[in-house]
């Protein structure tokens, strides 16, 4: 299974359990690389801002993936998502960590400290990192249909509705 370059990135509400997911993340043989974005332990950054700048990494190829946290996982999925090409879901429980990768092929995880414990975090990294998107599922076709309703031009995107 071939290693993952990984950029994490939290607010200041999430900046505990961002820091102990680093760490895990370092010591795994399924990654080459952790890159933090921040923030450091006072803050300074609002999760949009944390989002845009983790997303846009996975966006150009920076890196494979990438692991969020804020107090609900909600708001930095949100502005995450707001980035072309990224599929950024929040998780909280071993199926959809499983479907987010299989199913969505989501290149992001987050996570809400104030949701759940640090060692149900700490595992659902751990699951998330041992699956990978097979592009031949059926799945694929589904999420091409994401990728071209994100890909049409500015302004397009109310011409066409479902039959
Ligand atoms: O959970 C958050 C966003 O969904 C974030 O950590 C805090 O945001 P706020 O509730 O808007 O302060």
């Amino acid at each position: 299974m071939e290693r993952l370059r990984i950029v994490v990135g939290s607010d200041q509400a999430g900046h505990a359990y961002k820091e102990a997911l680093a760490a895990d993340l370092r010591s795994s043989v399924l990654v080459s690389s952790v890159t933090d974005v921040g923030v450091d332990a006072r803050g300074g950054a609002v999760y949009p801002e944390v989002a845009f700048a983790a997303a846009q990494m996975v966006a150009a190829g920076a890196a494979d993936r990438g692991v969020l946290v804020c107090h609900t996982g909600l708001g930095i999925a949100i502005a995450a998502n707001k980035v072309r090409g990224v599929r950024a879901v929040t998780a909280h429980d071993p199926l959809s960590i499983r479907h987010a990768v299989l199913h969505n092929n989501a290149q992001m995880l987050a996570l809400g400290q104030g949701v759940v414990g640090l060692g149900l975090a700490r595992e659902l990294v751990r699951q998330w990192m041992t699956y990978r998107f097979d592009v031949t599922s059926s799945a694929a076709a589904k999420l091409a249909l994401i990728t071209d309703f994100e890909n049409r031009p500015e302004g397009r995107q109310e011409d066409r509705h479902a039959h």
